[in-house]
């Protein structure tokens, strides 16, 4: 008889960041990994751990049911977490980030690089250092959908504002205000409305519009709080600033965050290409529990 047992392991880690969006990398291959919630929180912790918005588990889809399910040709499934142990689908500053781990550890060679999301799959494209925007990785984003529900509500204080719904793979409720100010303190979740829209939370954008291909904006993220940088964020900001527009040939647009600036360029056919800075910064190990099976 075979029993699943449970060691603690030295466990290699990578930290990164996309625009200042931080994630920990922790390669498992073979998926080997019992990563529970209070790890991830353990892990994020900016006191008490490595700390970081969230935790990117680079594991190969063959070795993964959850990956493996998704029945993807993709050699490699970034199971995303947030900084509260929650499970994410979707993240694009991690999958940038993710594609320039693969790409510096020897993992991947530089170039097109797809990589499985619980959103399904993502084309990357990681330069070799000598290209000329050095640090940059890109990321298919797909085409955002903007199902509704058409009267959403997003209240801060006694501030309230009309939201635009759009999906990028994960959800977002949009907001314009005239000064990024005006969303306080972000640190605590913005007050959607109605409160049955988002049974599993939303990330909420506070964007201003400089010139019509040119945005800032705040973000809180589901799961995590106020981040630096939010890549499927930017690309809802730029999905609402151009609901209901006509779309000839390729769009470029700039979107500045706390972090950094993003770049986004929508093809005619709505689907969208997410560009810009990707590190990684530090290596080392941490303890943490692994699978092995006995008998
Ligand atoms: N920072 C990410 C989005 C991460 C996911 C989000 N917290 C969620 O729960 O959907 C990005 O760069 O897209």
């Amino acid at each position: 008889m075979t029993h699943r047992i449970e060691r603690r392991i030295a466990q290699p880690f990578a930290k990164g960041h996309g625009a200042k969006n931080d994630f920990i990398i922790l390669p498992d291959p073979d998926s080997r990994l019992a990563l529970s919630a209070a790890d991830v929180v353990r892990l994020c912790d900016r006191r008490a751990g490595i700390g970081a918005d969230g935790i990117l588990r680079a594991v190969r889809c063959a070795a993964d049911s959850e990956a493996a399910a998704a029945g993807t040709s993709a050699e490699w499934f970034m199971d995303y977490r947030n900084a509260d142990g929650s499970k994410g689908a979707m993240c694009g500053n991690g999958l940038r980030v993710l594609a320039r781990y693969l790409v510096d550890s020897g993992l991947c060679p530089p170039g097109p690089l797809t990589i499985a999301t619980r959103a399904g799959t993502r084309q990357t494209y990681v330069p070799t250092r000598s290209d000329e925007f050095e640090g940059d990785v890109t990321v298919l984003m797909g085409r955002p959908s903007m199902p509704g529900p058409d009267t959403i509500e997003v209240a801060i204080a006694q501030r309230r504002w009309p939201a635009v719904h759009v999906d990028m793979g994960n959800p977002h409720a949009v907001v314009f205000v005239d000064d990024l100010a005006h969303a306080g303190d972000l640190h605590t979740s913005p007050t959607v409305t109605p409160a049955d829209a988002y049974p599993a939370g939303v990330t909420v954008e506070f964007v201003t519009t400089h010139t019509p291909r040119h945005l800032a904006l705040r973000v809180h993220e589901r799961g995590v709080g106020e981040t630096r940088a939010c890549g499927t964020g930017a690309c809802a900001a730029v999905a609402a600033a151009l609901h209901g527009t006509q779309q000839t040939g390729t769009t470029y647009y700039t979107v500045d965050l706390p972090g950094g600036r993003l770049r986004i360029a929508v093809r005619a056919d709505g689907t969208m290409e997410l560009n810009g800075p990707a590190e990684i910064v530090a290596q080392g190990t941490v303890h943490l529990s692994a699978c092995a099976m006995s008998g």
